[in-house]
């Protein structure tokens, strides 16, 4: 699936949509039933993409407007490809175009009971003209959810979410919103945003100057969260990537720091200030040094390799084991730095032994001291910005923020070198650890 970053400057108000959303139905003789089909038919595929398995059961709330029109189109395509599908109607259904939709979506097989305890949970219940409060039947609803293991996907935009200062609401994972983003959903920093695909003309969004998304390589765009990279790191990410995607199972450290070393040396040839950054901050022979200075040197490959394994936390060459990588830690890693919160989640559930395990690394981190920014790979010293929900995670699968590990010759816990790390006070976004 397609990932871009639109920062929250490009995103939309929930009023402009609408106003695209009118204009296209006026001007362009796009009616509401043809947008509403390409959104139940994304949603469709967004369900099916995150559920392997046809047998699991898959409750979808319906309201009585658009939204829920949206997710009886899902309801009709889930279930002509064979998906157990059951709907869960808060109150009577009577608007012309939804009840078309529901009679349809019934035909196909789709079963009007409210289920306990699906796998997935659908919220289609209402979508941008939702007035609070909430009825009864709507906040009982939101908290059953909230309170279940389900997956939990939102259409459009969460169910009793109108701010970000919104209490009670769908805590969707995952929510597909429409045709473009909208600023309000970058106050849930614990969800995936997706974008869908109505259909349309990109002159309708430079009319009303909004974003024109790559949808010609994909009828769903996945959001990026915000990272904030620090001056150096982003040159330094490029010198590395590729690099453990590449092996997959089969990598051993020594190997992995071999072509990190080989990857340096080519650096150093090509004057890359990756290499000079690596070489500042790690190679204590040539500290201090300028740039400049740093690429006159004559180095040899056994020096490149000691570079390598100094950013790697060992201090010799013949101290980086020989055995393979666990590239599922490696991939935890990715995940926290790259603000995955539902993702590292689902990881975390099934291999929740990942946040007491140390890097195989000289540093030996365990998955919270890469949330500090700090003493780790250079090339992993970014901050995401949901951070303080991926910290309150990894402690709610029982990480230890007392623990120390042996860097900057010392004994060092989490606490201690998040305060010292420049970088996570330099984001351009709060980070809040007053829980911790
Ligand atoms: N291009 C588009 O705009 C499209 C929009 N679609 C969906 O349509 C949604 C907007 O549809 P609608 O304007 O029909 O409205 P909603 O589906 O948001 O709400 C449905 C109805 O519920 C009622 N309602 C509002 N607050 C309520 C409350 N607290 N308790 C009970 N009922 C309440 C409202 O009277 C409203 O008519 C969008 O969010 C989007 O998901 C798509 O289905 C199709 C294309
Ligand atoms: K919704």
């Amino acid at each position: 699936m397609k990932e871009v970053f639109i920062p929250k400057s490009d995103a939309l108000e929930v009023e402009q949509f609408r106003d695209i959303d009118y204009y296209a139905v006026e001007n362009y003789g796009l009616p509401i039933e043809l947008m509403m089909e390409n959104a139940g038919l994304q949603l469709a595929n967004l369900v099916a993409q995150s559920v392997e398995n046809k047998s699991r059961s898959i409750l979808i709330g319906i309201g009585n407007g658009n939204n829920g029109g949206g997710g009886l189109v899902a309801a009709r395509r889930l279930s002509a490809w064979g998906y157990r599908v059951y709907l869960d109607l808060f109150k009577e259904i009577n608007k012309d175009l939804p009840k078309l939709q529901l009679e349809r979506a019934l035909k196909f097989g789709a079963i009007m009971e409210k289920i306990e305890d699906p796998d997935v949970w659908v919220d289609a219940y209402l979508g941008f003209s939702q007035r609070l409060p909430l009825p009864a039947e709507l906040t009982e609803r939101i908290s059953e959810a909230n309170n279940g293991q389900c997956l939990k996907i939102s259409l459009d935009l969460p169910t009793g979410y109108t701010n970000e200062d919104s209490e009670h609401y769908f805590q969707a994972d995952k929510v597909l919103t429409l045709a473009a983003p909208k600023k309000i959903l970058y106050g849930l920093s614990r969800a995936d945003i997706y974008v869908a695909d109505l259909g349309i003309p990109g002159a309708i969004y430079e009319k009303f100057n909004a974003k024109i998304l790559p949808f010609q390589d994909g009828n769903i765009i996945k959001l990026k969260k915000e990272i904030y990279m620090p001056d150096g790191v982003t040159s330094v990410i490029e010198l590395h990537r590729g690099m453990l995607s590449k092996g997959e199972s089969s990598v051993t450290i020594l190997e992995f720091i071999k072509e990190y070393a080989d990857r340096l040396k080519a650096g150093f040839e090509a004057k890359n200030k990756a290499v000079a950054i690596d070489i500042l901050n790690y190679y204590k022979p040539l500290m201090g040094r300028t740039q400049e200075e740093i690429f006159k040197e004559s180095l040899e490959d056994s020096d490149f390799l000691i570079i390598a394994a100094n950013v790697h936390g060992y201090d010799s060459s013949d101290k980086i084991p020989t055995e393979l990588i666990d590239i599922k830690f490696e991939k935890a890693v990715d995940l926290l730095l790259a603000g995955e919160y539902y993702d590292l989640k689902v990881m975390l559930e099934e291999s929740p032994h990942l946040v007491h395990q140390h890097s195989q690394f000289g540093h030996k981190g365990q998955l919270i001291h890469y949330c500090a920014s700090n003493a780790v790979e250079i090339y992993r010293q970014v901050v995401p910005v949901n951070l303080s929900d991926i910290i309150a995670l990894l402690i709610s699968y029982g990480a230890d923020p007392t623990v120390k590990i042996p860097v900057y010759g010392g004994q060092f816990d989490f606490m201690a070198l998040y305060e010292s790390s420049a970088h996570p006070h330099e984001a351009p976004f709060d980070i809040d650890l007053s829980n911790l």
